[in-house]
């Protein structure tokens, strides 16, 4: 199989090392010199630089391919990928040729693009998730489209990709850009999760005066249970660095998160579809937060330290909340996806979706298993919700500021306990005549059923 590149960055690198370990013959491009070279000496090193040609021209990159060509772009998102479309197309890219963009771009220039290169080339999407390490050893690959071109490259990406019970985390997960949607809610739950691990760890140490190693052992402990997930054992890891001097590594970095976009639009589409989202959107505000004037006190952990109060938190008790807490990010996402592939008739089948993120992906947990198993959950599980509705309490009584935690407890009520909407109706139709609906799914005014005198002015 003969395949090619373009942009041999942080992914693009390491993916091109995994294919031509598993047997691809690859032509690989980037704008930057360095980068090709680099990439050289790393499959040098690794015995396997025959398979691997740097080209120096994106022209001769479309020559050296056979026709009909597979050619994978790991560039920026934003507007780089439709300048490297026409680059390739000035180049010699066919109508049968299948160009891949596999970054983080958003789903919606997916379609249009898509209509845009139809009589140029096949244009297709797909999301990749693992970071560096997964590119390099086997990522998860949410691919979509029912591109001819497909069939070529296929068995290669099973081949590269991660695998969960000798089954490929590669899947076309739906029609369109579908992949790319997939991906985005992918890491609008990385957010969720990355964000309530980021809370627990605060609670534990400002509410519950714990040390980084401290907080370091009891994740350690969770991720040996049911609870082993990539994200926490990352943070683990983290919690445990220290300097020369002892210094929790954590301690020497600033508060202010940074974000490319994914988070952010999966926002966007939650609440453009009316699909509430809560814990994801509550995370990109957090990220949001960092950022804001007013929180750059918070760099001073004394500073937080002082204000804010010491809680005593059960640790089986916390370790539910936030088991339910990221059971529920889940939750929210699929749902998302679900309500999406609707609107869009994507096709988008959940399982699948599920089978890409059992592994190399950023949001692997070994808990898929329960949702897998059964999405509605959280009828299921008592000692959890319970757990999480005391742990919120707790938190909020320390002062500190749990976006997420709150935010999925608020979630799980609302889908669990009587709704207040029926004042926010009448609220409504009192000032406005909007209508409001009744048990049996008729519609009427608040005058059809009662007698108003004179309205409040
Ligand atoms: N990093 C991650 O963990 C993940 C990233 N992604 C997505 O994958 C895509 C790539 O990300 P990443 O590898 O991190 O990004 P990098 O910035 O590390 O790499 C991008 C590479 O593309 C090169 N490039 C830019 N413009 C061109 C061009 N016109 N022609 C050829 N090469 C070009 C860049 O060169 P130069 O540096 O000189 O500009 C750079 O080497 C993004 O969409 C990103 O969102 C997806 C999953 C995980
Ligand atoms: O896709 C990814 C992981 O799955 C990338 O690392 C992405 O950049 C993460 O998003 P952000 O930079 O907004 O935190």
């Amino acid at each position: 199989m003969q395949v090619a590149l373009v942009g041999l960055g942080v992914m693009g690198k390491n993916l091109a090392l995994n294919l031509i370990e598993k047997g691809v013959t690859l032509v690989a491009y980037d704008k930057n010199p360095d980068a090709g070279e680099d990439l050289l000496r790393l499959a040098k090193s690794e015995g396997t630089a025959e398979r691997l040609h740097i080209v120096s021209d994106i022209g001769d990159m479309v020559r050296r391919l056979q026709a009909p060509r597979s050619i994978l772009l790991l560039v920026p998102a934003g507007e780089l990928v439709d300048r490297v479309c026409t680059e390739l197309v000035d180049a010699g890219v066919e109508i049968n040729d299948m160009i891949i963009d596999c970054g983080n771009s958003n789903y919606k220039d997916g379609i249009s693009r898509k209509l845009k290169y139809q009589n140029k080339f096949e244009f297709a999407t797909m999301g990749i998730s693992g970071g560096a390490e997964g590119a390099r050893h086997g990522p998860a690959m949410m691919a979509s489209g029912s591109e001819g071109g497909w069939e070529r490259i296929e068995p290669s990406f099973e081949k590269i990709a991660a695998s969960f019970n000798n089954e490929s985390c590669f899947a076309r997960v739906g029609h369109s850009a579908s992949g790319h949607f997939v991906k985005m809610v992918h890491n609008g739950i990385e957010y969720a999760l990355m964000q309530l691990i980021a809370e627990v760890y605060q609670l534990l140490r400002l509410g519950c005066g714990k040390t980084p190693k401290e907080i370091a052992a009891i994740f350690e402990t969770w991720s040996e249970g049911d609870l082993h997930s990539y994200l926490l054992s990352i943070s683990s890891h983290i919690l445990r660095l220290e300097t020369k001097s002892n210094e929790a590594l954590v301690d020497l970095i600033d508060n202010r998160v940074g974000a490319k976009g994914t988070g952010l639009w999966t926002a966007q589409n939650a609440l453009e579809l009316g699909i509430a989202v809560p814990s994801l959107v509550a995370a990109v505000q957090a990220r949001h937060l960092t950022n804001t004037k007013e929180t750059h006190a918070a760099k001073e952990m004394k500073y937080a330290a002082k204000s804010t109060n010491k809680v005593k938190v059960d640790l089986e008790e916390l370790k539910d909340a936030f088991h339910l807490a990221s059971l529920l990010a889940y939750r929210q996402g699929l749902a998302l996806i679900k309500g999406a592939s609707r609107s869009h008739q994507w096709k988008v089948d959940l399982a699948k979706t599920l089978q890409t993120w059992r592994a190399g992906c950023i949001i692997r947990a070994d808990y898929l298993d329960q949702i897998a198993k059964n999405v509605e959950f959280v009828d299921t599980l008592t000692t959890e919700s319970d757990a999480l509705r005391k742990v919120s309490g707790l938190a909020i009584a320390s002062g500190l500021a749990f976006p997420v935690l709150t935010a999925s407890q608020t979630y799980l009520a609302t889908l669990t306990t009587p709704s207040n909407g029926h004042l926010v109706q009448a609220q409504r139709d009192y000032f406005g005549e909007h209508g409001i609906k009744t048990h049996n799914d008729g519609t009427c005014h608040l005058t059809d059923l009662v007698e108003i005198d004179a309205k409040v002015r």
